[in-house]
């Protein structure tokens, strides 16, 4: 799948067809940010365009990266590729959630050789005072072809009991409990649990969009981050 910018899209908006964009820094900066990490994490020796690869074929993830992407450094182009996670369908825990996103992203960038490789995952972890013990979350991993590693994730929220109860008795996804739920088989690639769950509020490509822009912050901060004296 290759997803090609859009200009009309508003990145990190819900759809309320306001122009969140107005919170942006204008557009010189955009175009100065976009340059300087281009330097920096290796951007296409070539030149050009700002080639970015996915760890998944799932559009929710797919088009999150796009649009954040886009916002930072102008036109990208997004490829989604199908890599092993190397972990279960269904992760438990923080660790196999991170060590999940890692693997994506290393192996989307191995597979295509682009300017930076991009692996989420999502999965539930234990959370002191939640009603069923757990928080559902997206962790992003972004690498470069330096091998340095950043992260972030998404908000954490609950899924429903019953759902919870089958991941942990069953083994069952939660995107597929969630889907039998409201009878909806390909859920998880559409508006995800969180847009049943939200009541329309907000989609999972949103909720991956933030994972993603929070795994740039070290990239955003270059000098706070790396060039520490
Ligand atoms: O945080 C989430 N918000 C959502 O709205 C949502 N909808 C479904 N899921 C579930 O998250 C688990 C691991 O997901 P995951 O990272 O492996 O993704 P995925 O299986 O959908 O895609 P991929 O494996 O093809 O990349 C699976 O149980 C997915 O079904 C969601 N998680
Ligand atoms: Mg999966």
């Amino acid at each position: 799948m290759i997803a090609k910018t859009n200009p009309e899209q508003g990145a990190l908006s819900l759809e309320t067809g306001e122009a969140k964009d107005k919170t942006l820094p204008p557009h010189g900066y955009r175009a100065k940010v976009g340059d300087f990490i281009y330097k920096v994490f290796g951007g296409s020796e070539m030149g050009g365009i700002m080639r970015i690869a996915v760890g998944s074929t799932n559009p929710t993830k797919v088009k999150a990266v796009e649009n954040v992407m886009r916002r930072i450094y102008g036109d990208v182009e997004v490829v989604g590729v199908e890599v092993d996670s190397g972990v279960s369908d269904q992760p438990i825990g923080i660790e196999e959630i991170a060590r999940g996103a890692i693997n994506r992203a290393k192996q989307a960038l191995e597979k295509t050789g682009a300017d930076l490789g991009v692996g989420i995952e999502a999965g539930i972890y234990p959370f002191p005072g939640t009603l069923t013990g757990y928080l559902d979350v997206q962790v992003c991993a972004i690498v470069s072809p330096d091998g340095v590693i950043t992260i972030g994730h998404g908000p954490g929220f609950e899924y429903p009991p019953v759902v919870i109860e089958r991941i942990l008795k069953e083994g069952v996804e939660a995107g597929i409990a969630m889907g039998e739920l409201v009878n909806d088989p390909e859920l998880k690639r559409k508006v995800g649990a969180i847009g049943v769950l939200s009541k329309g509020l907000l989609t999972r490509t949103e909720l991956n969009e933030i994972a993603v822009l929070m795994a740039m912050i070290p990239r955003l901060n270059r000098e706070l981050f790396f060039e520490r004296k």
